[in-house]
């Protein structure tokens, strides 16, 4: 089932379509990917899905009915890039406060920021003051804020800026509990390994419009090259390619092969053993979704530029 439908959304600024008739689905339970270059549009976007922002045109449904902004605050769970936390209050007070405005009861709000604390290593936190916090720290507990009330929709804007590796582990461990106890997860960064780490799904967004949409591993055999490496136990045969594929690099035990397209793998490796060669391995070579990312952006100015909107 679909958690989430955007449908032919726009948001048009005086000077800029920062979103411009962008349609994709997001099903229940899923952690998905929202990539793009700076000034892609994504901040617009994930505005529009929280009720920050009113799109200009087209729909969102979520869990199933249209999206009310008013009503549903509390099926999301929205933790933005610029954080906003009360230095001088206490971490405690502040987390309850947040809690019960999400709609919690003061009771189980308090339960459940213990069962959270004692989760992340924070139960001695509760007394101190933001402030006191570094910024890792205030991290950890601005991821706890955004979960609490156990959204629907937890929408993740760069969760692991600041965090140091130990840290973000535990957040990611706790972002798959949370999506397999049923949570849908939007991710919205720049690191894209941890999007190959953490996605289930991905979309990249640029100068406002969508230009892929997929899963990792559908994404990643979309863009592959056909490029294999092949090692073996002695050194690489001497052996022309016949028609087969091309020699892309010579290794210490080995090959980087481009294959051609409507040759088998078993006719590759065949070749290799008819020449007397003792293979160790033979891997296909699959871009990586940053590969992907600077492909698709290519080309494409590094800062948007301001238009003219007409229509
Ligand atoms: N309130 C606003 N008024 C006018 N233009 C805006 C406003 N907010 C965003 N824009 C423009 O819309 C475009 C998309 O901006 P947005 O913040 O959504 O991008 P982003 O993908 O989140 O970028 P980043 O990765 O840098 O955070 C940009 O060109 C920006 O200048």
């Amino acid at each position: 089932m679909d958690l989430l439908q955007v449908a032919h959304l726009k948001k048009y600024f005086a000077t800029q379509k920062a979103v411009d008739d962008i349609s994709f689905s997001i099903s229940q339970g899923q952690i998905f990917g929202l990539l793009g270059p700076n000034g892609a549009g994504k901040t617009t976007l994930i505005r529009m899905i929280t009720g920050i922002f009113y799109p200009d045109a087209g729909t969102i449904t979520l869990d199933g009915a249209p999206f009310d902004p008013v009503n549903d605050i509390g099926k999301i769970g929205y933790m933005p890039e610029e954080r906003g936390l009360y230095k001088k209050m206490k971490i405690g007070e502040q987390a309850l406060y947040l809690a019960q405005l999400k709609g919690l009861r003061k009771k189980d709000a308090i339960e459940s920021l213990k069962t959270w604390f004692a989760k992340l290593e924070m139960d001695s936190w509760w007394n101190k003051k933001v402030e006191d916090l570094s910024k890792g720290m205030q991290q950890k507990l601005q991821f706890v804020t955004t979960v609490l009330h156990q959204p629907k929709l937890i929408i993740l804007d760069e969760p692991f800026s600041g965090l140091d590796p130990v840290n973000s582990n535990l957040i990611k461990d706790e972002i798959f509990n949370l999506a397999k106890s049923g949570s849908t997860i939007i991710f919205s960064t720049h690191r894209m390994e941890q999007v190959e780490e953490i996605c289930d799904h991905i979309i990249l967004v640029n100068k406002g419009q969508k230009i892929l949409d997929g899963t990792v591993q559908g994404v990643k055999q979309e863009f592959k090259e056909h490029l294999y490496n092949i090692t073996f136990a002695s050194a690489p045969p001497q052996t022309e390619a016949a028609g087969l594929f091309d020699i892309k690099q010579t290794t210490a035990n080995g090959l980087i092969l481009q294959k051609h397209p409507e040759v088998s793998n078993n006719q590759v490796l065949s070749h290799f053993l008819a020449h007397g060669a003792s293979i160790d391995s033979f891997n296909e070579i699959l871009p990586t979704l940053n590969d992907i990312f600077i492909r698709k952006v290519e080309g494409t100015p590094l800062a948007r530029q301001f238009q003219t909107i007409q229509d």
